[in-house]
């Protein structure tokens, strides 16, 4: 069972959950995206968004947070392959961080368009 096709992947889903859990405990970018989501979580009970909107709503925080994840473990490789300052791991540090700003501000973009006509009717 250890070895085989299911085995291994019911092993990378708990490696995968271990992560999570990781990213959680350690990372503040993390951590303060989590209580967003909470936040948002809440406002979406308060102000009983749609079935639809709640489908955007948590793609939107899987997305941010994905890609924040994604960022930090970059971050870590580029520290663990070159403690040093150099251009080059700023670039790629630059280059992740990038991608976390597309997806905040896709997120952003999905609250307004949900949130604001409840706000402003
Ligand atoms: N070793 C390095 N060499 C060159 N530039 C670096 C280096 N480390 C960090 N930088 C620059 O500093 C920025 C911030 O890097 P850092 O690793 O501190 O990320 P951070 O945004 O503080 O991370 P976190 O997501 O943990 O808050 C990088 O995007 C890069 O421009």
């Amino acid at each position: 069972m250890r070895d085989s096709f299911l085995g291994k992947r019911i092993r990378g889903g708990g490696y995968a959950m271990k992560g999570a859990w990781l990213l959680l405990k350690h990372e503040p970018s993390i951590q303060v995206q989590f209580v967003i989501a909470i936040a948002v979580t809440i406002a979406g009970l308060v102000f009983d968004i749609t079935r639809t909107e709640w489908l955007f709503q948590i793609t939107a925080i899987g997305l941010v947070m994905g890609a924040e994840g994604l960022n930090t473990a970059v971050e870590a490789m580029a520290d663990f392959v070159h403690p040093d300052f150099h251009s080059k791991i700023g670039h790629i540090k630059d280059v992740a961080a990038g991608g976390v700003f597309f997806a905040a501000v896709v997120a952003v973009i999905i609250a307004g368009f949900i949130y604001f006509p409840y706000i402003f009717p």
